[in-house]
């Protein structure tokens, strides 16, 4: 039974001037790749060497995890249930299984960091659907957290039978790149199932452009020239990456694996970490610039509301306006007398003029 998401696990192991704590590799590669039985052969490897590893399966759609998984998505995200309550397909399932969990991967993370000294690696299996966990946002969320806890590397899984059709080899191999620059964390392309096919002319044809366009040539087929273009845009990116082959099944080149990864996790640390931590330095000061200008917005709106009010506030002054409205009656009542006194005068000199005339007066 794995560790359940929220529970205590109560150990040691934090605090500054510590160790860079023991590798995490993201298991990442086409369905049907072998990633899944790559994680049996590393927990069978390790369990039979005494070499305790922490493993996570993210895949909520896997009906049988054949190792035992101290975090397994399944055990706090059903992705039946998630399809029914959200009507989604499998894909929608498994991507919205993999932004609930990533909600609570902080947790998770919490758990291992506690453990980091009792184990020497960290392996976490990906949903077989490539695009769910490299293009995602939840897929950005778990390997950026993980990546910030623990020397990461990607390990991507390629079925070296598959590959040997050159066109094959390329998309996968784009695939590969696409994925180094999206992480930007240390690659090992692990070819797997050599007991079936030998990853030597993969090796061959990634060393050398002219091995590859020999078989190109060969080949001729209407996608040449396309495989041919990205064949030689790839030349650059097989220099930042490492390969490796293994059987899943047989558990060959497992030590090649292994020695492979510590120098991944030594290059993380030299040369990726240094990377990471100056974006993530950068994003938090591009953060901290925002909240100061929203704050700085927000005291203008609110020195901006204070001044309208005090505006609205002399106007509306009540006993202003009952002075006011006694002013305008005091003139009222001026006026009023000084009509009438004019009134008077005027019939007085009326009254005059006509006893001038002669007139009876009235
Ligand atoms: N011959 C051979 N077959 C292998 C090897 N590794 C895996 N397979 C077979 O390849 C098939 C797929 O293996 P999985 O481990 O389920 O592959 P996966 O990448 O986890 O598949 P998804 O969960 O669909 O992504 C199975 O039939 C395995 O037995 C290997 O090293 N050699």
């Amino acid at each position: 039974m794995s560790e359940t998401v929220g529970a205590r696990s109560g150990d040691e192991g934090s605090g500054p001037g510590r160790s860079p704590g023991p590798p995490a590799c993201i298991i990442i590669g086409m369905a049907g790749s072998g990633k899944t039985t790559l994680m049996q052969q590393i927990a069978a490897n390790l369990s039979s060497s005494r070499t305790p590893a922490y493993l996570l399966n993210l895949d909520p759609a896997v009906l049988n995890v054949p190792y035992r998984a101290n975090i397994d998505i399944r055990d706090s995200i059903k992705y039946k249930n998630v399809m029914e309550q959200y009507r989604l397909g499998p894909n929608g399932g498994i991507l919205t299984c993999l932004n609930l969990f990533a909600a609570q991967f902080q947790t998770v993370l919490e758990l291992a960091e506690k453990r980091r000294n009792q184990f020497k690696y960290m392996f976490v299996d990906t949903p077989g659907q490539i695009e769910v966990f490299t293009w995602s946002a939840s897929g950005s969320i778990i390997t950026e957290s993980l990546a910030t806890t623990f020397p990461t590397c990607v390990l991507f899984v390629v079925d070296t039978v598959r590959c040997k059709s050159p066109m094959t080899f390329v998309s996968n191999m784009m695939y590969a790149c696409s994925i180094l620059y999206k992480t930007r964390l240390p690659l090992v392309v692990v070819f797997n199932k050599i007991d079936a096919e030998k990853h030597d002319f993969a090796v061959s044809w990634m060393e050398d452009y002219a091995v590859f366009d020999e078989v190109l040539r060969e080949e001729s087929t209407f996608a040449d020239s396309l495989a041919r273009s990205m064949a030689i845009a790839l030349e650059e990116f097989y220099k930042n990456i490492h390969s490796v082959g293994v059987s899943a099944i047989t558990g060959e080149g497992m030590d090649d694996l292994f020695a492979v990864i510590q120098t991944a996790a030594k290059e993380y640390d030299e040369s990726y970490r240094p990377d990471l931590e100056a974006r993530t330095r950068k994003r938090a000061e591009e953060e901290q610039r925002h909240a100061e200008e929203a704050y700085e917005a927000f005291q203008q709106d609110r020195d901006k509301n204070e001044n309208r009010s005090s505006a609205r506030n002399t106007m509306w002054a009540p006993e202003e306006d009952e002075r006011e409205r006694e002013d305008e009656e005091d003139q009222d009542e001026e006026e009023l007398a000084r009509e009438e006194t004019e009134k008077e005068e005027l019939l007085d000199y009326v009254a005059k003029l006509n006893i001038e005339r002669g007139a009876r007066p009235k």
